[in-house]
C-alpha cells in the first residue's frame, strides 16, 4: 500500500486545470501547502476556489495536472489518500435525514473504523461543537451555522492529517467561530496541516500563517501571509491584486433622497 510522507509539502498541486463547458474555471494552478501551515485561499466570487478544492480532494476529476497529499498522488491513490484528508465541502449535500449523532457515527464507519471507537470519538465531536443536546434532531432541522459544524465533525472524525475546510466560518456564530479557531489552531499545534477558503479577510490574516489570492482560477500571488501582504492589510492587498472596486453609490432609483 502506498505511504505519505509527512516531510514532504502536505499539499502540492501542479498544473491543475478544470474547464466547465467555455468557462475555464481552474488554470493551471500551481500551489505548495507546506506541512504544518494553516494555510488560507481566498479569491473573489466565481475564482475558482471551490473548483480548486474540489480536485484537490479527490471529489472532482481534474482536465489536466496533479495533486499529491504528503507526496502521494491523489487521483491514482483515491481510496488511500482520503484516509489522510478530512474535507468540509462548500455545497455538497449531507445526508440530512440522518440525526447528528447518526450522521457522524457515518462519517466514521465509512472511514473503516471499529464501532466503539467511533461512538467515542462522536461523543467528542458533538461535546466540541456543542450539539450534544441536538444530537438526536434531524440534520435537515439545523440552522446553518450547526450544519457547519456537524459537517466538520465528519471531517474529523478519522483523524486526517490535513484539513480541507472550504468556507468553514460562514453562518457560525462568532463564538462557534472563536470555538473551531481554536480547535484548529490545536490540530496545527499538533502536526496538522489546516487549508481554509474564506472570504473575510481579517480572519485570515490573523489566523493564517500562509496564503494564496486566486482569481480568474489562477493564482495571482502565494506566500507567508507577511510576504503576502507587505505593508498592507491582506485586505488592501487583495483589492489591490485583484481589482474590481466600484466607487459608485448605485443607481439613482436606490437612493432615498
Ligand atoms: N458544476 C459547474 N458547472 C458549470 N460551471 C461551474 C460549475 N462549478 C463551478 N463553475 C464555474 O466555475 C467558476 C469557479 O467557481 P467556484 O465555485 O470554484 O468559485 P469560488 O471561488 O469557490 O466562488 P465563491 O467564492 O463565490 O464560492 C465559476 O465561474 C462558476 O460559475
Amino acid at each position: 500500500m502506498p505511504n505519505i510522507k509527512v516531510s514532504s509539502p502536505a499539499l502540492e498541486i501542479s498544473g491543475l486545470t478544470k474547464r466547465f463547458g467555455e468557462k475555464l474555471a481552474v488554470n493551471s494552478v500551481d500551489l505548495v501547502v507546506p506541512s504544518g501551515s494553516f494555510f488560507g485561499l481566498v479569491g473573489p466570487n466565481g475564482a475558482g476556489k471551490t473548483t480548486t478544492l474540489s480536485m484537490a480532494t479527490g471529489l472532482l476529476r481534474p482536465d489536466a495536472g496533479t495533486v499529491s497529499v504528503h507526496g502521494l498522488d491523489v487521483w491514482t491513490n483515491l481510496v488511500e489518500s482520503k484516509r489522510h484528508i478530512g474535507v468540509l465541502s462548500d455545497g455538497v449535500r449531507l445526508f440530512d435525514r440522518l440525526t447528528g449523532l447518526q450522521l457522524v457515527t457515518y462519517a466514521g464507519l465509512l472511514s473503516g473504523m471499529e464501532r466503539s471507537v467511533v461512538a467515542e470519538r462522536a461523543a467528542d465531536l458533538l461535546d466540541l461543537f456543542d450539539l450534544e443536546a441536538a444530537s438526536g434532531t434531524l440534520v435537515v432541522d439545523y440552522s446553518a451555522g450547526m450544519t457547519k459544524k456537524i459537517a466538520l465533525a465528519c471531517a474529523l472524525i478519522h483523524a486526517p492529517q490535513v484539513l480541507v475546510l472550504d468556507e468553514p466560518f460562514e453562518s457560525v456564530d462568532p463564538v462557534s467561530g472563536a470555538n473551531i479557531r481554536n480547535i484548529l489552531h490545536g490540530f496545527v499545534e499538533s502536526g496538522g496541516t489546516v487549508i481554509v477558503s474564506s472570504h473575510a479577510m481579517d480572519l485570515v490574516q490573523r489566523m493564517c500563517d500562509h496564503v494564496a489570492v486566486i482569481a480568474d482560477g489562477r493564482v495571482l500571488a502565494s506566500g507567508t501571509t507577511d510576504d503576502v501582504r507587505g505593508d498592507s492589510s491582506l485586505e488592501d492587498r487583495f483589492v489591490e491584486l485583484v481589482g474590481g472596486r466600484r466607487h459608485g453609490k448605485g443607481p439613482e432609483w436606490l437612493r432615498i433622497s
